[in-house]
């Protein structure tokens, strides 16, 4: 039995803890009885009118798709949220849409190719409003761009979860921290059995975004059944993506780390507390077991949302934000969801050898809490020994409070008031001497970006190595969400920021310039909510960090997470 498969053994077991029915209903954003979930795209399926600034289609498809999508415009209390609601935490209504985006400025000619971007951007089914910021239905927005113009598109990645919820009219699937309701104790014990094998967890892969070295294009979450394969032209879901060793696991990590040649991934497992490091090929859908490790604290692994790797190495961070089987199997969620806080339990980072699958560190370290690593690199003495690994990542002051700063309620109920918690780039040194402890620092000023930090992207030629720049959105105070983009200089350790008055902008994602040298030469690009209800891809200049154009899409977009760049010629 895989690793994963058995801790789902383990959570049934437990089932006394599970059960109960979600109590929360009501009446979601304005009462509005109609089913939300968008529905399919038919002639006369449009339920406003397309905005003055209509969006040309391209490419039309048998039937009209273009509309601005519609929208209910309260909070999901039914309450109206009143003006300092962003656009970026309301559901996009229409499934799909395409036309050429309005510029401003002008876009570098050399910028040729697909930016995609994937996120949850559907937070209601039927009279339901969603609870957190991860629940929501996945939505990929493309900005493709060309010979100085932008098209844009986006459209509802059709998981099982997605199409059920849409057919239903409810949650039929476990996500985040919604539980598909049980109308009658046969029905709970339904779910209670699919828990064994896994079938009751969603694949709404509303996480990440990666291109494969072969080409495909493959959307994450933090199930092993949300891999999707999308098709990056027409936003299409194209296929499951079908893992075909015998590695099992229910749950990933939602990042692996991708590049031309290879996909790394950890596997948590939850009955044996450890971790599996497995590597598949480009071309392939079998991961090869690489290794081991073993957790050194705690009742279960830690949450791993992402890891990074070294040019030999592989990071496994073991954070006391750990998965919990028993809030599994809750119905009602636990203020940490799935997870529970062990502080108690230790922190540590281990360091694997790609090539032997050998630890050849496990260190203890302060306690952390990060969803995102932003790269690692091997520090080397004068001989070219390497003495220590460097990990960074946007480091939440080991503090747990921001997966409730994620909620949708906090997120849309902005009044003025700071309650976004501090974060920093948490740099971890682990020295490779056998020393029982690593380090962890702040690699600049917090101050420099506002105290807030996440969302990251580097140079995709520096991952694994040394690197000087890391691009992430940052804090200007108040503010209850990351509302900045920064460019951090880790040398100098200094920021560059890039602000709007009450926009929300996510992910800035860099594109290096082909041909390019120097590590910033290229563009950062990113997805803006603003505050008027309008959306913009935005995109600056990845040196001065200044704005070089925005492509304005004829309807506001809702927050997504993370991105990938599709060259055309690929
Ligand atoms: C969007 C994001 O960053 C995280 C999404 C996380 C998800 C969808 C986690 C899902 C899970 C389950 C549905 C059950 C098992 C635990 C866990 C991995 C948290
Ligand atoms: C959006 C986010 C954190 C923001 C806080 O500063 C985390 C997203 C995690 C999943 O990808
Ligand atoms: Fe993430």
């Amino acid at each position: 039995m895989s690793p994963a498969m058995s801790s789902l053994c383990t959570f049934a077991a437990l089932s006394g803890a599970a059960g109960r029915a979600p109590g929360r209903r009501g009446s979601p954003q304005g009462g509005n009885k109609k089913r939300a979930v968008a529905q399919p795209l038919a002639a006369g399926a449009m339920t406003e009118a397309p905005a003055a600034a209509a969006a040309v289609v391209i490419a039309p498809p048998a039937r009209p798709v273009v509309t601005t999508p519609r929208r209910r415009e309260p909070g999901r209390d039914g309450r109206d949220s009143g003006a300092s609601e962003n656009v970026a935490w309301k559901s996009i209504r229409q499934e799909r849409w395409e036309g050429t985006l309005e510029l401003e400025g002008e876009l570098p000619l050399w910028l040729d190719g697909t930016y995609l971007r994937n996120g949850p951007g559907l937070w209601d089914v039927g009279d339901y409003g969603f609870r957190h910021l991860f629940d929501g239905y996945a939505t990929l927005v493309r900005v493709s761009f060309r010979d100085g113009q932008a098209v844009g598109a986006h459209r509802q990645i059709e998981s099982e979860a997605y199409k059920a919820a849409k057919e239903h009219g409810k949650v039929c699937y476990r996500e985040f921290s919604e539980v598909p309701k049980t109308e009658n104790f046969l029905s709970f014990l339904g779910q209670m059995a699919s828990l064994f094998s896994g079938s009751s967890l969603t694949d709404n892969s509303n996480t990440g975004v990666v291109r494969l070295g072969d080409g495909r294009v493959l959307c994450l979450t933090e199930t092993i059944k949300g891999s999707i394969v999308v098709n990056p032209d027409t936003l299409e879901t194209v296929s499951k993506f079908e893992y075909t060793d015998k590695l099992g696991g229910l749950i990933h990590s939602a990042h692996p780390v991708v590049n031309d040649t290879e996909f790394w991934t950890l596997i948590p497992d939850l009955i044996r507390p450890g971790y599996v490091v497995a590597r598949m090929e480009a071309g392939s859908n079998e991961r090869r077991f690489v290794g081991r490790v073993d957790c050194r604290g705690g009742p279960a692994p830690g949450w791993v949302h992402s890891f990074p790797v070294t040019e030999n190495y592989v990071v496994v961070p073991e954070m006391p934000l750990r998965y919990c089987a028993k809030n599994l199997l809750r119905a009602e969620p636990t203020p940490l969801y799935k997870f529970e806080w062990h502080l108690e339990s230790g922190s540590f980072m281990h360091v694997m050898c790609k090539a032997s699958g050998n630890i050849v560190a496990s260190v203890e370290v302060p306690p952390f809490v990060t969803f995102h690593f932003i790269n690692a690199y091997e520090e080397k003495d004068e001989e070219g020994r390497v003495t220590a690994i460097i990990a960074d990542c946007c480091e939440h002051n080991a503090d747990t409070s921001i997966l409730d700063n994620l909620r949708l309620h906090n997120l849309r109920a902005f009044a003025g008031q700071d309650v976004l918690t501090d974060a920093r780039v948490g740099r971890f040194r682990i020295p490779l001497d056998g020393s029982p402890f690593g380090e962890l620092d702040a690699a600049l000023d917090p101050e420099e970006h506002g105290r807030g930090m996440d969302m990251c992207s580097i140079n995709p030629a520096h991952v694994g190595k040394e690197y000087r720049y890391a691009y992430a959105c940052g804090a200007r105070r108040p503010c209850n969400f990351p509302n900045t983009l920064t460019k951090i200089d880790l040398l100098d350790k200094t920021a560059k920021n890039w602000y709007e008055e009450g926009a929300v902008p996510s992910e800035p994602f860099f594109v290096p310039r082909p041909g390019a040298v120097d590590e910033d030469d290229g563009v950062a690009i990113s997805m803006v909510s603003a505050k008027d209800g309008s959306g913009y891809a935005l995109v600056l200049d990845g040196q001065t960090f200044q704005e070089i154009a925005r492509a304005k899409f004829p309807y506001g977009l809702p927050y997504g997470l993370h991105c990938c760049w599709v060259p055309r010629d690929k």
